[in-house]
Formats: C-alpha cells, structure tokens, sequence
C-alpha cells in the first residue's frame, strides 16, 4: 500500500520513547536523510537542481530542542517546512498544544496536485502530541505512549490519530528501528528514514 510519507510514534518495551519518519516517494525517489548538527536532520534530493522542481521535497525532517535548565530534549518530526517553525515556537517556550496548532494553521496543506497533508509528532520524556492538517481535516492531539506499541500517521491512506493506527514494537534500538521501516514489505516505494529515541543514555540516532 502506498501511504507517502508517514511518521511512527512509539515506545519500545523498555520504555524508550522514540519517533520514525520515513520517505517514501513515487514521484522524487532520489533523495537522503541527513544529520545537519547534532539538533537538526533534513531530507536532501541527491541531485540539489531538484530543489527548484518542487518546493515541498526539501526540508528539516526532525529538529531536537535542547532546555537545559529542566535538563530534557524535545524532538519534533515532520514531512515538512513547519518542523523549523513548531521547534522555534517551542524553544521560545510556547505549551507543544499552541506551538503545533499555530504552526500547522499557519502553514497549512501543501498546494500540491494531491493537496498533500502536513504530518508531525512533538515527543519528550514526558508527553508526546500528534498533529496533521489536510483540506477539509485539522488535528492536534495529545496522545499517550504505552511501551511496546506505536502509532502511526501518513500523508495518504492513513491520516488519522486513532487507536486503530497502532503497531507492536518489540525492537530495542534505533537502528534496529529504521532498518524495520526501510524494509518493511507492506510500506511501498521506500526512499529513505531517520529514527530518533530517547534514551537514559540521551539521544540515539539512526539514519537509512
Ligand atoms: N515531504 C516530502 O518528502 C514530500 N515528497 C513529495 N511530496 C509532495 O507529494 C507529492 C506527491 O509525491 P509522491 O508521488 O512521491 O507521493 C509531490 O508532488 C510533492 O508535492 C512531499 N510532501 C509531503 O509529504
């Protein structure tokens, strides 16, 4: 089935909460995940001429913001340009709720020949929300976690935050996580994915 961009939400059976984006694409196929700082991933086309082609293909996929003085890390993940907007809005210190629902307003659908939705996911150790905006759908939702399940949200086929979007999890890593994903049978036209994962140790990363 082909569900386009989608982003798995999730805790692993040992409690760590992490989040998956994975491109999947007909159209712009020839693009990489790729760790910017220590803060920021973006998808990249590999030929960067396609950049003019088509303004949606090219963004921050995953931002993390860093409060040191309540010592913990806020990632966000998106299929798009607000991911830049929802993280300054939160690092500005705006509740998640308010940061995701000016963002995803404000930046609406994409004008695209499918009016494709924005997708994204705020996740900390503490609380974890999900968002989307379509043409004739907008929802920030507060969600809670339970250990070894995920949900999942994409732009075609399943945007929806429900009960009914759930997957079990029995991997432990990050790595072990995208590597799933990539090369699950059931999600078509693979590009490329980035998990990320809070962990007692910090932050893990996996780039496919
Ligand atoms: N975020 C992305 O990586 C992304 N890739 C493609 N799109 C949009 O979705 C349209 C359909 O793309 P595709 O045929 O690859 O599913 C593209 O024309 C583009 O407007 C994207 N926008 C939203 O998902």
């Amino acid at each position: 089935m082909y569900l386009g961009r989608f982003l798995i939400l999730g805790k692993t059976e040992e409690g760590n909460p992490f989040v998956t984006y994975r491109v999947s694409s007909r159209s712009f196929p020839n693009r990489v995940s790729k760790e910017m700082d220590e803060n920021t991933i973006a998808i990249i086309p590999k030929d960067l001429e396609e950049i003019f082609k088509n303004t949606y293909i090219t963004y921050n996929c995953v931002k993390i913001v860093n409060d040191e003085k309540n010592d913990m890390d806020t990632i966000v993940a998106t299929n798009g340009s607000q991911t830049d907007i929802i993280a300054d809005k939160i690092k500005l210190g705006l509740p998640i709720r308010d940061a995701l629902s000016l963002s995803m307003i404000g930046m609406d659908y994409e004008k695209d020949d499918y009016n494709t939705p924005r997708i994204s996911v705020v996740l900390n150790k503490e609380e974890a929300y999900m968002a989307y905006v379509a043409k004739d759908d907008i929802r920030i939702k507060k969600v809670d976690l339970e250990e070894g399940n995920a949900y999942y949200l994409s732009v075609y086929e399943a945007c929806k935050i429900t009960s009914h979007q759930k997957i079990a999890v029995d991997l432990k890593t990050a790595e072990e996580i995208s590597k799933n994903i990539m090369e699950h049978e059931y999600f078509e036209n693979p590009v490329t994915c980035a998990t990320v994962m809070i962990t007692e140790n910090g932050i893990e990363k996996s780039l496919l």
